[in-house]
């Protein structure tokens, strides 16, 4: 099967992944030229942050935009395409070249551009949901407090150091496991029920399986199934402990201990009463109160056939949701 697209528009972040995304945005140009023979393949490169944004929302007439670069580049693009009447959106697709990579690896995209190419020319348009938080839409990931303050601080570390992957992701993470465990206190709202106070070392709503480059702190969340997963670390948790649940959800193996709750719900209101470390799709967010909602179906996202059907389908066990004891009066899980 070959992409049926007529107009392409490729917005490439040529500062992706530190400078990489110029050579990379180079050759996917000649790649898809090659690929979509007898399509119009229309290449523009981002200036500089929230460009992306414009260039996305500037796109009705296309088939497919793609976004090459880094989850940065991807949020700007579905901000953009969110902006225009569903009617005119065109379908997004995939070119990762970021150091994170995490909706791409949601969509189980090739960090290879010519593996990439090769399977969004093969790939299928799959309507997918898109989340919004304060009115900003997202992709994979809202979070605060403790993985969130880690996502920053892999951001960080990674402009400053140029280096990527896990290990940095690892490192970022035991940094702030040791030196910034705070437990904060929060109002949270689920489903429009009545607010109910709480406390959480971390808060992540999830559209998608993962942040942070890969761990997999929703392993069962789904683009497609309509409902955003909530996973929340509660107190009391030692050091050792939040350390091992770390570790653990790397690969999404920490689903079992008693201080997570897990939800899978369409809405989300969580206050608090200071500012905490917030980042949506890896980028900083900012405020005290977040409104967090999931508009189903709202995106065609071109899906490779590698995608794994309960991550880009309806399809998941739904084996996690579990809500602890002393939070059960909070609503259903
Ligand atoms: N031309 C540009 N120059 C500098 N920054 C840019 C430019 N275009 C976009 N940006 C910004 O670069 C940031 C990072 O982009 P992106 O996510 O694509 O790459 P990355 O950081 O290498 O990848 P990841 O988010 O996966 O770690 C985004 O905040 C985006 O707004």
């Amino acid at each position: 099967m070959t992409l049926d697209a007529r107009r392409v528009l490729l917005i490439a972040n040529p500062a992706a992944q530190n400078g990489r995304g110029a050579d990379a945005a180079a050759e996917a140009e000649v790649l898809l030229r090659e690929a979509l023979r007898g399509a119009a393949v229309e290449v523009r490169p981002t200036a500089g942050p929230r460009h992306g944004v414009d260039l996305a929302a500037g796109a009705a007439g296309f088939d497919v935009v793609v976004a090459l670069g880094g989850d940065g580049i991807i949020h700007e693009v579905v901000n953009g395409l969110m902006a225009l009447p569903a009617d005119a959106r065109p379908a997004l697709g995939v070119i990762p070249v970021g150091s994170g990579n995490d909706y791409a690896g949601t969509l189980s995209m090739s960090c290879d551009v010519a593996r990439a190419v090769g399977q969004l020319v093969a790939a299928r348009p799959v309507a997918v949901d898109v989340g919004r938080v304060n009115g900003e839409w997202f992709a994979e990931t809202v979070s605060f407090g403790l993985d969130a303050a880690i996502a920053l601080d892999t951001v960080e570390r990674r402009r400053r150091t140029g280096r990527t992957g896990t290990a940095l992701y690892l490192a970022a993470g035991l940094d702030q496991l040791m030196h910034h465990l705070d437990c904060r206190p929060y109002r949270v709202s689920f489903d429009d029920g009545p607010l109910q106070p709480g406390e959480m070392f971390l808060f992540a709503v999830q559209n998608g399986p993962t942040y942070g480059g890969g761990f997999s702190v929703a392993p069962e969340a789904s683009v497609a199934d309509g409902r955003l997963d909530v996973v929340i670390a509660h107190p009391p948790l030692s050091r050792a402990k939040a350390t091992l649940i770390f570790m653990l959800a790397k690969d999404g193996r920490h689903t079992r201990f008693r201080e997570l709750e897990f939800r899978r719900v369409r809405r989300v209101r969580v206050e608090f009463d200071e500012e905490p470390p917030a980042q949506v799709d890896g980028e900083r967010l900012r405020g005290t109160a977040f409104d967090i909602t999931v508009t189903p179906h709202a995106l065609h996202v071109l899906v490779p056939p590698q995608a794994r059907a309960e991550v880009v389908g309806d399809l998941s066990p739904r084996g996690y949701v579990h809500v602890p004891e002393a939070s059960d009066a909070e609503g259903d899980a």
